[in-house]
């Protein structure tokens, strides 16, 4: 990453690969994250998700390709680096036997950009008492805890790994959300990943879609509504399965109508669908674009796995 990149960038990845026990959990990933984006990693279990993070924390080592944050390798300045990230996973990972104030008063030791009064401010906006033990907390709770440790420092880039699975739907849409919109406001970047793809298309201006290792798309939420659209028709007799079409996907049924997602370019030039009419073009959601490029089977892994085996963290 040159100085340029390195002032525009909040992330990126070169090429990345990784394998587990021969099986490829990463394969040549390119990433970019601008600075100052609300950055949505979606795909299903198992896409690789979780270890494109861990690499950007630093838990993992590339291997092969390389990866920036925040213009820094995450494994060669861990120190650094660390004091300038907010990360929160759905693992409950925080010391049980320490009540709430201990936890934060330990992390405001770690962070020297612990803003104080934003903390308190947290808190109280979390509903948690400094004096209860976190092992008498709900796992909710826990989760609301673990969200303010991660900001509490002002990061420069929040990274969010499958947050909500702890939060209740209540913390999800008021809590999660509304720090999402602040740390964003603040000019400083957020990496959210999530099942929850509502969640995603509400607070994510920018979204990457993972499956089996790869980068499916990378994209602003703008360009996907411009680049799709949702065709539907009516067949005049049913259809077992609906008609092959280069490029219209996803397929769907519902009572006596078929939809599907095309790429506005195809779309264009396409008035027809099997000698039918296209009955409505409907803006296309996060949610009807993943499922359909997720019915697609995507791209497979490349057979030429990597070898790697299971590694300790930091590894
Ligand atoms: N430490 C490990 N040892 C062996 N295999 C692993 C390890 N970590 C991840 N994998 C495998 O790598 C693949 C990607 O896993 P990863 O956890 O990154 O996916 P994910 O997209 O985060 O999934 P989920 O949404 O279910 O959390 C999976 O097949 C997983 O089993």
């Amino acid at each position: 990453m040159n100085d340029q990149t390195a002032e525009i960038l909040a992330v990126q990845v070169r090429k990345l690969s990784r394998a587990f026990r021969g099986k490829q959990a990463l394969f040549e990933v390119d990433l970019e994250i601008p600075k100052g984006a609300v950055f949505g990693l979606v795909g299903l279990n198992g896409a690789g998700k979780t270890t494109l993070i861990r690499h950007l924390m630093g838990l993992l080592k590339a291997k092969h390709g390389s990866v920036r944050v925040l213009g820094q390798d995450p494994v060669l300045s861990p120190e650094t680096l660390m004091k300038r990230i907010g990360y929160m996973t759905e693992e409950d990972t925080l010391p049980k036997w320490l009540s709430v104030g201990d936890t934060l008063d330990f992390f405001r030791a770690l962070y020297p950009s612990w803003d104080q009064a934003y903390g308190t401010h947290l808190c109280d906006l979390f509903g948690l008492a400094r004096s209860s033990k976190l092992r008498d907390l709900s796992k909710g709770q826990r989760a609301r805890v673990g969200l303010l440790v991660a900001i509490a420092h002002r990061p420069e880039l929040l990274i969010l790994d499958e947050p909500s699975s702890g939060l209740d739907p209540i913390a999800r849409s008021d809590i999660l959300e509304a720090i999402i919109r602040t740390v964003s406001e603040d000019g400083r970047t957020v990496l959210f990943s999530s099942h929850l793809l509502d969640e995603v298309d509400r607070v994510c201006d920018s979204v990457a879609m993972m499956s089996e290792g790869h980068i499916v798309e990378s994209t602003t939420v703008e360009k996907l509504e411009n680049r799709y659209v949702e065709i539907c028709c009516r067949p005049v007799s049913h259809w077992d399965s609906p008609p092959k079409i280069a490029g219209v996907i996803g397929w769907k049924s519902s009572g006596d109508e078929w939809s599907a997602v095309v790429d506005q370019q195809v779309a264009g030039d396409l008035g027809m669908i099997e000698g039918l009419p296209i009955t409505e073009r409907r803006p296309i959601s996060l949610m009807r674009w993943f499922t359909a490029r997720a019915s697609e089977g995507l791209r497979s892994p490349s057979l030429d796995v990597l070898n790697d085996v299971e590694e300790p963290e930091h590894a």
